[in-house]
């Protein structure tokens, strides 16, 4: 015998774009984004029983995306996911839960000669501004933003050093070395009651998400920094002081690593230690650092 342990589902990869036109200035703003919703509740029996009877299509979830965007501020994203997901659970009684994901590209306005465009725009590299909402009928609204595909470097201003060698250890202390990663940060709110909080607080979405992402930049290029752990605890201790509002902040940091290559055997060459200047960038391995910091007193949701 066995039995449903668990079944949620929906339609990935919705792409969608929005232009906002204000006819006053001419001025366009452009939001272009991939979702994700997922629905759960009494489904059952589509999956156990062939009853489809239970089952909004997931092309009608599609069409309810479109058609929300069309009807509804896309903009923040925490706000608009908080809309969505609420509507599936309101709409249909059998629907408990939906779990709204929302990746938001960066169409970063264009500057023409020194002047902002008023309707072209570049993409900032593979950089993202993700949610996570999921709406839970009973419970209220769980959100978590976040910043993906943040890819920074820093050339001097990071060291490694004191760490435990054995056996196994080949790696050189350093005092000096390049720093590089792709950032993926998210910070957890407090749970909301439900749509109206989340729309009274909807001004602090696009605050903290700023927040983040300067503290993140400002502490990465000034910190001097003693390893990965250490520059990202700092960055989540300051986010969560600069935030009253959240929970946890979460870094994920590949520790992508520069190579000192070694010339010294075409004519002496020196390019090692304070000679480098030529590195080999590597794709991997990588180191992979992660943490979640809450406040003091406060357990992490793992
Ligand atoms: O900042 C770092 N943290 C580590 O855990 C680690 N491990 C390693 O080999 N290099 C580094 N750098």
């Amino acid at each position: 015998m066995s039995s449903l342990a668990a079944a949620r589902y929906g339609k990935d990869n919705v792409r969608v774009y929005k232009v906002h036109r204000d006819e006053k200035t001419g001025v366009q703003t452009v939001v272009e984004m991939t979702v994700c919703v997922l629905l759960e509740g009494e489904i059952d029996t589509s999956y156990t029983k062939a009853d489809n009877s239970v089952i909004v299509a997931t092309d009608s979830i599609k069409n309810t995306i479109y058609i929300t965007a069309k009807q509804q501020p896309v903009t923040p994203p925490e706000l608009f996911g908080s809309i969505l997901g609420t509507h599936f659970i309101e709409k249909y009684s059998h629907i408990h839960a939906a779990h709204v994901n929302i990746v938001t590209h960066r169409w970063v306005r264009m500057d023409v000669e020194g002047k902002p465009h008023p309707h072209s725009f570049i993409k900032e590299g593979g950089e993202t501004r993700n949610v996570q909402v999921d709406v839970i009928e009973g419970k209220g609204i769980d959100i978590n933003s976040s910043i993906n595909g943040l890819t920074v470097l820093k050339s001097t201003g990071s060291q490694f050093w004191g760490f435990l060698r054995d056996e196994y250890t080949t790696l050189k202390e350093t005092w000096d070395r390049i720093l590089s990663t792709d950032v993926a940060a998210s910070w957890q709110w407090r749970r909301f009651s439900g749509l109206p909080e989340v729309k009274a607080n909807a001004d602090k979405f696009n605050d903290a998400w700023e927040t983040a992402r300067n503290t993140t930049l400002k502490t990465f290029a000034e910190d001097n920094s003693a390893s990965v752990q250490a520059t990202m605890y700092k960055m989540s201790e300051l986010i969560l002081a600069a935030v009253p509002d959240l929970e946890t902040v979460s870094y994920s940091l590949p520790n992508i690593h520069y190579f000192e290559i070694d010339l010294s055997w075409h004519k002496g060459l020196k390019n090692t230690g304070k000679d480098a200047e030529v590195y080999a960038p590597q794709s991997g391995p990588n180191g992979l650092i992660k943490c979640t910091v809450a406040r003091s007193g406060q357990k992490a949701k793992l």
